[in-house]
């Protein structure tokens, strides 16, 4: 019998937690396909096998370890690493085709906190792939970057200079500035990381807003919380796909002890804590 491409994770397809193994539940059309794909830097895959759709106005969250290769996964979806097995098809698309309606939080803010630019400046970066970058903002464009401004609660700050914002606070303008691409999907790598509640809960309702409209949203962290609050989907990833499927029946304390491998591994409450690497 040809093996499913579950059974050729290290997880069994029962044991994968991928409810939706068979038909899918929506008509929606999907917004990821990974189908058995391998993601290689160079001759070695990073990632191997990785097999799960995501429909549109839907959230995934991806949960590892550090290394697991989550931002590898993110960079694949991109178009950055290549696919060396299987496929990867972002709204419709290879990857590289579909990177006009896909935006991008990077992990580090790569935004010098230092460089003279408002709030309102960083944002509207986020428009000059629509706009073009020897046209000059108009009416339509500064409402569109007050609107994401206002998504992540920091209406008041346009004209405040980025780099006298908190961590925090830059993380979510960031975000804003992705947020005005108007994206049909979302990608954030690790964006709660060091981020105070009050960002937290805001970047968490952004995402909500944005799956509301019909985008979708790949997020990777390590904070069960936020899978449960703003995830349909979660994708358990160390090198190997460890389960892939709906929140609730995916995220069992098994399957996590299985992603985390060889780490000694708490859950705390909704975190996952690696006590010993
Ligand atoms: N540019 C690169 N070239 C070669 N190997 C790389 C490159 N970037 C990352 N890797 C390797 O790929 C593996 C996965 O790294 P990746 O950064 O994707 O993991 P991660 O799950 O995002 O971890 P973290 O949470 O620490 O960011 C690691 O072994 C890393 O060393």
């Amino acid at each position: 019998m040809t093996p499913t491409p579950e059974t050729r994770s290290p997880l069994t397809a029962a044991e994968s937690g991928d409810g939706r193994s068979g038909e899918p539940e929506t008509a929606r059309p999907a917004a990821l396909v990974l189908d058995r794909a391998s993601v290689a830097y160079g001759e070695v895959p990073v990632l191997e096998e990785l097999h799960g759709t995501v429909y549109e106005g839907e959230a995934v969250a991806l949960i590892g370890p550090n290394g697991a290769g989550k931002s590898t996964l993110i960079k694949a979806l991109l178009g950055l690493v290549p696919v060396v097995r299987g496929r990867i098809e972002v709204l419709g698309a290879a990857p590289a085709q579909a990177r006009r309606d896909v935006a991008y939080v990077p992990q580090a803010d790569t935004l010098d906190p230092d460089f003279p630019v408002s709030v309102e400046q960083v944002v509207m970066m986020g428009r000059y792939r629509r706009i073009g970058w020897l046209r000059r903002p108009s009416a339509a464009d500064r409402a569109e970057v007050a609107a994401a401004l206002e998504r992540v609660g920091l209406a008041g700050r346009a004209r405040d200079r980025f780099g006298t914002l908190s961590g925090g606070q830059r993380q979510r303008v960031l975000l804003a500035r992705a947020i005005a691409a108007r994206p049909r999907l979302l990608l954030l790598d690790e964006p709660f990381n060091g981020v105070d509640a009050v960002s937290q809960h805001a970047i968490l309702e952004a995402m909500n807003g944005l799956k509301a409209q019909g985008a979708s949203v790949v997020v990777s962290t390590h904070d069960l919380a936020v899978a449960h609050l703003a995830c349909d989907e979660v994708c358990l990833l160390n090198r190997h796909q460890f389960g892939f499927g709906p929140t609730e029946a995916t995220l069992t304390p098994e399957r996590l002890r299985a992603t985390y491998g060889g780490h000694a591994l708490e859950l705390r409450g909704d975190r996952v804590i690696v006590t010993q690497t």
